[in-house]
């Protein structure tokens, strides 16, 4: 059947994987997981490619916002590959090394300085859910379906999956959500504050291209810094880090923090006396 999500934009591949897509057009990147016969499940070497492709997009100045979805309308994701567990239970590459690496994608997803947006048809199930949870945005198509399995088939993640879903939707529904391991559809989710808004699913690419598009409107600094205010205190002294780390780089600029590093390459003491001691 032909993908009924209408095309927003002329997006033109800008990187080739195996397991995702990369796309960009008007200063927005599309990073897809493409395993659709999978429901878009992950392996470890589709997560390694993620990772990839959040780097390549974040260091890439002409992206402003990033949008992280799935192949086809069925599935967002549907988490870890199940097929790829090993003896040992664990998610195992094509070597036999076992990896969790998503949660290093989870962390590269909240330290980003650009929004990044989860577009989400079908299903977010499992660790799929997490990587929507994870976004700072998310758009759903009203055939979205939500919820975590983990619980079902020998996983669990208490770490952001579990925090984050509470700090998100309250302590009480998220562990409902872990508990019972239920389906939830757009407009429960929807009601529940887990996503943003629910859009018949051919409009699903249009609204979020819309919801970019205001993004990119605005202060590329001023986002980065409230992007990552709002992540500073969940994320403990690394968010702190994040956003002390934006703040540095904002001091650089300044003439005050140039004339620390002037003086220095000059071999003069620093005047810092013309700098006022602001209230
Ligand atoms: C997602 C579904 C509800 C979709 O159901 P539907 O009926 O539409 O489709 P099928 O079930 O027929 O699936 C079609 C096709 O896809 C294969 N498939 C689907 N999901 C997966 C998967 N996760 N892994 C492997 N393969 C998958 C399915 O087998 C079919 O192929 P056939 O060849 O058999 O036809 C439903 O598919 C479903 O419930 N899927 C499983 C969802 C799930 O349990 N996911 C894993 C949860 S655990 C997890 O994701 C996880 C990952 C991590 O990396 C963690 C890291 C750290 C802590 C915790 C982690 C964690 O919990």
């Amino acid at each position: 059947m032909s993908n009924p999500i209408r095309a927003a934009l002329a997006w033109q591949p800008r990187a080739s994987y195996s397991d995702i897509t990369y796309d960009f057009a008007d200063g927005i990147a599309r990073i897809a997981i493409n395993r659709p016969h999978k429901r878009n499940a992950f392996r470890p070497e589709t997560v390694s490619q993620l990772i990839d492709a959040m780097h390549r997009a974040q260091f890439d100045r002409e992206v402003g916002v990033i949008v992280l979805t799935g192949a086809g309308h069925e599935a967002f994701c549907s988490g870890g590959d199940q097929t790829v567990r090993g003896d040992d239970g664990g998610y195992h590459d094509e070597d036999g090394t076992p990896h969790l690496n998503v949660l290093d994608l989870q962390m590269q997803i909240r330290r980003c300085p650009k929004p990044v947006v989860a577009m989400i048809a079908g299903y977010a199930i499992g660790g799929g859910h997490v990587l929507h949870l994870v976004c700072d945005l998310s758009i759903a198509a009203d055939n979205a379906r939500f919820g975590q399995t983990g619980p079902r088939v020998g996983s669990f993640d208490a770490g952001l999956g579990a925090g984050l879903l509470a700090r998100t939707i309250g302590m009480k529904k998220a562990k409902e959500i872990w508990l019972l391991c239920r389906q939830y559809d757009a407009k429960q989710a929807l009601d529940m504050g887990l996503v943003n808004t629910v859009v018949p699913l051919a409009e699903l690419e249009e609204e979020t291209v819309r919801w970019c598009q205001d993004m990119l409107r605005l202060s590329p600094m001023a986002l980065r810094m409230i992007k990552a205010g709002f992540n500073a205190d969940t994320d403990g002294l690394a968010g702190i880090q994040e956003l002390a780390g934006n703040a540095t780089g904002l001091f650089y600029m300044s003439e005050e923090g140039l004339e620390g590093r002037n003086a220095w390459l000059e071999k003069r003491a620093p005047d810092f006396a013309k700098y006022r001691r602001r209230p």
